[in-house]
């Protein structure tokens, strides 16, 4: 990188991020255990996952913050860490981060806030006013230029936090939960707009967030990540149509997990209540988990799958029946427009090819 200007010279052609293996343990406790991660240019990464399961380690060992215990870790083509041993300086890896609380100087206007990036790396005025102009043409703000940011908007302050992260033309941009602190109405707004400006930029981004319906209107791909691994990353779409494991579809609450047996390609589980074919491939006989997501039921008089109704909510427009299939699982419920009494066993229609079925290992 050009230290004087910001430019980056390394190939745009190669991946935004690649990580290799990295890891990260503090004291003596694994937090990050083999991380690989390639993120193609023009690509959004979410990073989602529980609270505590490594997204944020992650996010800053990218921005230079905190450097692996292992594993290695490219920015467009750039090794910028190597193991404990090599580490980049942040202000050396030419990112744009954009944060949860916007981080915007309140006494700078906007496009003095904008153009920050730029006077730190020693830019003249009139080059880095005019790319400031431009970064906040592209965000939509062009006319808020003299503006201070305690009079604008929540949203319009988190576009100027990412008109100042883009003004470099960065060849990678770390999203650190910056909705997070907005109130939900705003919040899922903000995350479609945001969404449409990335793809409209093209930019390469790690989005961090533990909200899903978040992580799926702006990434292109959402890497799900539970206990220091990324478990799956996949297409919001292939994610819920093919989970990898029970534990992410447990985590994306796509449907009910019930624990029973394979015998002579049919699954039961030990209530008696669900008793199907086995889904897919040849399975063989042995216990096995069945996912039977939302998406996969509808309430009809003589389908093949019983429940009992453990809950019948009233929605104004419909009924929202919680299912009980015996084993405690209450993850199913099924829209119904007439109440059904609590206890009562109702049938379900079952679209088999939307079920899963995980051999238990
Ligand atoms: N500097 C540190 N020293 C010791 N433990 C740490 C440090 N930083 C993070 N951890 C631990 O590492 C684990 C992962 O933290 P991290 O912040 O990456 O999680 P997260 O997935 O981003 O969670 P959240 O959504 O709550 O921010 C946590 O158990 C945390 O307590």
């Amino acid at each position: 990188m050009d230290m004087k200007t910001g430019e980056t010279h390394s190939g745009r052609g190669e991946p935004a991020l690649e990580a290799i293996g990295i890891g990260k343990t503090f004291a003596t406790t694994p937090i990050l255990k083999g991380i690989d991660l390639r993120i193609a240019p023009g690509e959004v990464v979410a990073l989602l996952g529980p609270s505590g399961c490594g997204k944020t380690t992650l996010l800053r060992i990218a921005a230079g913050l905190l450097a692996p215990s292992a594993g290695r870790m490219r920015i467009a083509g750039q090794l910028v860490a190597d193991g404990a041993h090599h580490a980049l300086a942040p202000e050396a890896r030419g990112i744009g981060m954009v944060f949860q609380d916007y981080a915007l100087w309140p006494h700078l206007n906007t496009l003095a806030n904008v153009a920050f990036p730029l006077r730190m790396r020693g830019l003249p005025k009139a080059e880095r006013n005019k790319r400031a102009h431009d970064a906040l043409a592209r965000v939509g703000l062009a006319d808020m230029a003299e503006r201070f940011p305690g009079t604008l908007s929540g949203g319009q302050q988190q576009r100027v936090a990412l008109a100042r992260a883009i003004v470099a033309e960065p060849p990678l941009v770390l999203f650190d939960e910056p909705l997070s602190n907005l109130d939900r109405e705003l919040r899922e707004s903000l995350a479609l707009e945001m969404g449409t400006l990335l793809r409209e930029l093209n930019l390469s981004a790690v989005y961090v967030t533990h909200d899903q319906a978040e992580a799926f209107t702006i990434a292109n791909r959402v890497a799900v990540m539970l206990g220091g691994e990324i478990a799956q990353i996949a297409t919001p779409e292939a994610l819920f149509s093919d989970p990898a494991t029970p534990e992410v579809a447990q985590f994306l609450n796509i449907g009910a997990l019930i624990d029973g047996e394979i015998r002579a390609r049919e699954f039961r589980c030990h209530g008696r209540m669900v008793r199907v074919t086995a889904p897919g491939e040849d399975h063989a006989d042995g216990p096995a988990r069945l996912l039977i997501p939302r998406t996969a039921i509808a309430r009809s008089d003589h389908g093949p799958l019983k429940a009992r109704v453990a809950r019948c909510q009233f929605q104004g427009d419909r009924y929202l029946l919680h299912l009980d299939f015996g084993e405690g699982d209450r993850s199913l419920v099924c829209p119904s427009d007439s109440p059904v009494a609590q206890g009562e066993m109702i049938s379900l229609a079952l679209n088999a090819t939307r079920l899963r079925l995980f051999a238990h290992a």
